[in-house]
């Protein structure tokens, strides 16, 4: 069997910004195809490796390729054949949607820019709104458009930055479900976000902490790897035991969920002692860690002790 055909293949990449390292040692493959999710906290250097990956940002340090191009020597050519989305992707307001387009289109310098155009919005579903302004659309169909700007020139390659960042649900699955209709045509897509359930509709996520990658594996596979163990309470009024269960030693986390008490923590005896020092009225059950309960975990390591 050939390898996997990695569209991203970089080496112990680096970024300086005066003294502080932040991105620090990052090795990944994406192979063609594949959906992948950056995560971490703010600052943990996501925008940053995207911004290298895509020929932005010259590394300090470390090599590969991004589309089989050097990431350094080629950047100028990776510009033009990725498509790159920022959280705050910027379109011409007193244009159209179609003007807007003929623009990008133009940019491109595509040989027939007119039937691209046409064809772009047609599979984006932007046909019925060709002649609306862009400053008139809701922020669910601006980041449609934004994410038909960077598609139109078929790049094989998708860098999303926290392309959904304050659109409503329904908006943001319609945007997700777009993003998987590409990834089954082949385009790869790297997309940085803070929302879980965008996190589950990647292939791999891949976990940043002070620029480096603390995990990486499939949703599941990040979950089992971390060995978090939840426990739910429930029964009685679980506000009080909330503020005093977070208290006791071994609970990384306890929180209300409508009437219900959801703690957490990495040693089950801990926890074995705290819900009987402290859940009095509530019954307890074990479930299965969520995504979002691992990512506290993973958030509250990088936090000095308090
Ligand atoms: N041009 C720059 N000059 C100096 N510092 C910078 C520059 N760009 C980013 N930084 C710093 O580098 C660190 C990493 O930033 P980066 O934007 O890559 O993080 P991020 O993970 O994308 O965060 P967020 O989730 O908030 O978007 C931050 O502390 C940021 O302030």
């Amino acid at each position: 069997m050939n390898p996997p055909d990695y569209v991203i293949d970089v080496r112990d990449l680096r970024k300086d910004f005066g003294t502080r390292r932040v991105v620090d040692g990052l090795t990944l493959r994406v192979p063609k195809g594949e959906v992948c999710g950056f995560l971490g906290a703010n600052g943990s250097g996501k925008t940053t490796t995207i911004r290298m990956l895509c020929g932005l940002l010259a590394p300090d340090g470390g090599s590969g390729t991004c589309l089989g191009l050097d990431i350094v020597r080629d950047a100028p050519r990776i510009r033009r054949q990725v498509g790159y989305m920022t959280q705050r992707f910027s379109l011409y307001e007193d244009l159209t949607v179609s003007e807007n387009l003929d623009l990008v289109a133009g940019l491109y310098e595509l040989p027939d820019a007119r039937a691209a155009v046409a064809d772009i919005m047609d599979r984006m579903g932007l046909r019925d709104r060709a002649g609306q302004l862009a400053g008139q659309l809701s922020g669910g169909w601006k980041q449609r458009l934004a994410l038909t700007a960077c598609v139109l020139h078929r790049p094989q390659l998708l860098l999303l930055d926290e392309p959904t960042a304050g659109v409503d649900v329904k908006a943001r699955r319609a945007f997700w479900d777009l993003i998987h209709d590409l990834a089954g045509e082949g385009l790869t897509v790297l997309v940085s976000t803070h929302y879980m359930d965008e996190a589950e509709r990647c292939a791999r996520i891949v976990y940043l902490a002070g620029g480096r990658i603390v995990i990486q594996g499939s949703a599941a596979e990040v979950v089992g790897r971390v060995g978090l163990v939840t426990f739910e309470g429930a029964g009685a009024p679980v506000e009080e035991a909330a503020r005093r269960i977070r208290a006791a030693p071994g609970v990384e986390a306890a929180t209300v969920l409508g009437r219900v008490l959801r703690i957490a923590g990495m040693d089950r005896a801990l926890l074995d002692d705290a819900m009987a020092g402290y859940g009095a009225g509530l019954t307890w059950r074990e479930v299965d860690p969520r995504l979002e309960d691992v990512f506290i975990h993973l958030l509250g390591e990088e936090e000095p002790p308090r």
